[in-house]
């Protein structure tokens, strides 16, 4: 039985999907898997049987994901499942500050009780009026699932689209419109773009990266658009160029109390993600990440362990091993298996950074010591066994 601990709402499509051999708990401390939103996990002492913990979303930053590589929980996020909801919102940014199209509407409020608000509504109309997005130069810093898409939307609506990636996955660019001019410096976009939006993980090396002098090489009267994290904005100095004019709006899903103040600011409350569907898309994909994991030890879209995946178990067994990504591991590990009697059916060992993983299927009873045997080895940190009678499933 494992037992899962969900720290936020996760769509009900998602849950569905766990058999009889899941139990959701209230209780962090028994549970072997954790599902999550954007609750910060940093704070929260992760028990010892923490086997996985799946992000129902993209970003991670919430999650301590060192400590859980030391310790072999593996955390997966959901790549590209809420990338359209938050493309909406862009566009929906983007729209929001080209014309004062909420100063409108708060207009119209403010003064229905007038008899003659038709009239009235004519004359005030020039105080909402605003330029067209059509033939704007959008720059998008972050080519990845969300960039990309805002990128060709962002084409087709008459805009001119510069983009920014080195680290450009050869999915994303092929998932990219050519006529998207792609830049090697960031430089190139705050020089020559009205509209740049950002697109990029809060980690080190893009924390802050927003800060006074990047500001400064912008146009001036630009709209800077951020949905990724507030983290990667100096929110101080985007504030002074905010009152300065330098910067015409800054649209963040992100409120905290230096945004919320902000003069000329339009700031969400964090709902780029927040849509029926990519609820639905997001819960879908971690739950069955951790299934595969979990029944079968396959590790697909982990954050801080590479893709590990040997498909369905072959043979009568699978045993998944975290070690440190040293030399003679590989070696000590099928030494033991040989000194059992043990044929190995198929074989797989991946590393990233510090930490390796590996699975071997086998074709014959497991004895109960076996894991003691391989968990001796120095360097290695955890041992599964899974029985294919028991858990051997197609994901
Ligand atoms: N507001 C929301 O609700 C919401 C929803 C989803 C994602 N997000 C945020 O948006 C981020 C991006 O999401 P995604 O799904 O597109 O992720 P992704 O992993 O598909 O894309 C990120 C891209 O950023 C690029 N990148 C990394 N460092 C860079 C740098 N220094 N300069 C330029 N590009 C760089 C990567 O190469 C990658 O292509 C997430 O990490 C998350 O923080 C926010
Ligand atoms: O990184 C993400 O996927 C977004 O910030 C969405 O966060 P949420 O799941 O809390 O809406």
């Amino acid at each position: 039985m494992f037992k899962v601990a969900r720290l936020n709402p996760i769509a009900s499509i998602g849950t569905d999907l766990f058999t009889g051999k899941y139990e959701m708990t209230e209780n962090l401390a028994e549970a072997s898997a954790v599902l999550v939103r954007s609750a910060s996990m940093h704070e929260l002492e992760l028990p010892d049987g923490l086997l996985a913990i799946a992000r129902a979303g993209a970003g991670v930053n919430n999650i301590p994901l060192d400590e859980c590589a030391k310790k072999g929980i593996v955390v997966f996020n959901a790549p590209g499942a809420n990338a359209n909801g938050v493309k909406e919102m862009v566009l929906a940014g983007m729209l929001l500050a080209a014309r004062d199209i909420y100063g409108g509407i708060t207009w119209i409020r403010e003064n229905k009780d007038e008899a003659d608000i038709a009239k009235l509504a004519e004359k005030a109309k020039k105080n909402f009026a605003g330029t067209e997005i059509q033939g704007k130069t959008l720059g998008v810093i972050g080519l990845g699932a969300i960039g990309a898409l805002v990128a060709n939307a962002s084409l087709n609506l008459g805009m001119r689209v510069m983009g920014y990636d080195p680290y450009i996955s050869v999915e994303g660019a092929w998932s990219l419109d050519h006529h998207v001019q792609r830049v090697n410096n960031l430089d190139d976009i705050y020089a020559n773009c009205d509209y740049i939006t950002i697109h990029v993980p809060a980690m080190d090396g893009t924390i802050g990266m927003i800060d006074e002098a990047a500001i400064a090489k912008m146009k001036d009267g630009v709209v800077f658009l951020n949905f990724a994290r507030d983290l990667l904005v100096k929110e101080e100095a985007m504030a002074a160029a905010l009152e300065s004019g330098k910067v015409h709006r800054y649209v963040s899903d992100f409120a905290n109390p230096v945004s919320a103040n902000m003069k000329n600011a339009i700031i969400f409350p964090h709902l780029a993600a927040s849509t029926a569907e990519s609820e639905d898309n997001c819960a879908v994909m971690a739950v069955r990440e951790l299934m595969n994991y979990l029944e079968a030890g396959n590790i697909v879209n982990s954050v801080n362990f590479p893709r590990t995946d040997l498909g369905p178990i072959r043979g009568t067994g699978r045993i998944s091993i975290f070690h440190k990504n040293i030399p003679n591991m590989i070696g000590q590990i099928t030494a033991i298996l040989y000194e059992n009697g043990i044929n190995i059916e198929n074989m797989t060992d991946k590393s990233r950074g510090e930490y390796a993983y590996g699975l071997i299927d086998v074709d014959c009873e497991f004895s109960a010591d076996l894991a003691d045997k391989i968990r001796a080895i120095d360097g290695v940190s955890r041992v599964r066994l899974i029985e294919a009678k028991n858990f051997c499933k197609k994901f």
